[in-house]
Parts: structure tokens; sequence; C-alpha cells
């Protein structure tokens, strides 16, 4: 583990850049297997999956749409809420091969509340591919099909994650210890 000078004060590395590419590699390689032959959509959750969709992308080498559906439930807060819909998908679902793309499964409540939606619009598979699991034994719902990096039980950010609603641009997964749940 290590600190970086200019983010917030205690903030320890959890990946770092390359690491999180690489998992990327490994996820991609996944996904370019599992739908070969799908009609594929991937839709970034926004804002906090913007990075990992942007990463991920040139190493995926099936043909495949890209949408976003804009949800919210923690704002500026460290802790979640009610689930804000901000912007649903232009695209039609019905038919789809749907790929939620997350940065981060916590309690599960975006999750599954996103699935129900594309399942509701007529999609014919939905999973979810998510950068980070927040280990707890406080989820809900189904877990996503591709699972990236494991972090603790902490207020996680950078790598397109917030905190406070800054650092998404933080270059790596990053964490406060005072912020364990
Ligand atoms: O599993 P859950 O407990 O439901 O939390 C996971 C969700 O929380 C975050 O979004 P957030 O509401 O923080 O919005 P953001 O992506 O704009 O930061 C994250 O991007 C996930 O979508
Ligand atoms: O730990 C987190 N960090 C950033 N966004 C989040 N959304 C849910 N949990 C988190």
């Amino acid at each position: 583990m290590s600190t970086h000078a200019s983010l917030p004060i205690g903030a320890t590395c959890l990946y770092t850049l390359e690491e999180i590419q690489s998992k990327l590699v490994t996820l991609a390689a996944q996904v370019n297997r599992d739908y070969q032959d799908k009609n594929l959509i991937l839709l970034c959750v926004m804002n906090g999956a913007v990075v990992t969709l942007g990463q991920i992308l040139p190493h995926l080498q099936i043909a495949c749409e890209i949408d976003y559906v804009h949800v919210s439930r923690y704002g500026d807060a460290l802790q979640g809420g009610e689930l804000n819909w901000l912007a649903r998908p232009q695209t039609a679902l019905q038919g789809r091969h749907v790929l939620l793309i997350e940065d981060i499964y916590d309690e599960g409540y975006t999750l599954t509340a996103l699935r129900q939606f594309c399942e509701q619009s007529g999609a014919d598979s939905v999973r979810c591919l998510a950068l980070t699991n927040k280990q707890h034994q406080r989820k809900q719902g189904a877990t996503p099909e591709y699972l990236g990096l494991e972090v603790p039980d902490s207020y996680v950010f950078g790598f397109g994650m917030d905190i406070r609603g800054y650092w998404r641009n933080a270059p790596g997964i990053f964490m406060i210890p005072e912020t364990a749940t």
C-alpha cells in the first residue's frame, strides 16, 4: 500500500492503474468469449462507471453498442439512500443482450433496480460487470456475473468513483481508513 501526495489526507492506494488495467483485460477476455455471437449492448451506469467503460472498451473484440443509464443513490454522501433516476437509455432494449457496466457492487440496491428495469424493457439477457466488490454481508439481489477487484468495507474512490463528489479522476482505487462503516 502507498500514499499519493495530492489526494485527500490519509488516502491509501488499494489498486494502482496497472493492477486495474490488468484486471480489465481479464474481464474483457471473459466478455469476448461469452458474447461472441450475441447482439451485445453495454449500458454504462453513470457517473461512476464512465472510466471502467472507457478503459474496457478497447479490449473488447466483438461488435457491440454502448448506451448509458444515470441513477444515483449516494449523491455526495458516503451512505446510500433512495435511488434517483436521472436518465434512461435511449436504445430500445427489447431482444437485446444487456451488460450493465458498474464501478462498484456495494449493497446491491442499484444493480437490482437496473436489472429489473432492463428485464421489464424486454431484454433477452441482463448481466453485470462490476470493477469492484465491497466486502461485507449487507448485500441484496444477484451478484454481478463479472466481478473484478475486492475492496474492504470502507468508502473507496478513484477510477471513476467519487468521494463527496470529487476525485473520480484519482489514478487508482483509494480508501480513507476513517470512512470504514
Ligand atoms: O450497490 P449499491 O449500494 O446500490 O451502490 C452501488 C452504486 O453506487 C454508486 O453510484 P452513486 O449512487 O454513488 O452514483 P455515482 O455513480 O454518480 O457516483 C455506484 O456507481 C453504483 O452504481
Ligand atoms: O465506496 C464507494 N465509493 C464510491 N461510490 C460508491 N457507491 C457505493 N459505494 C461506494
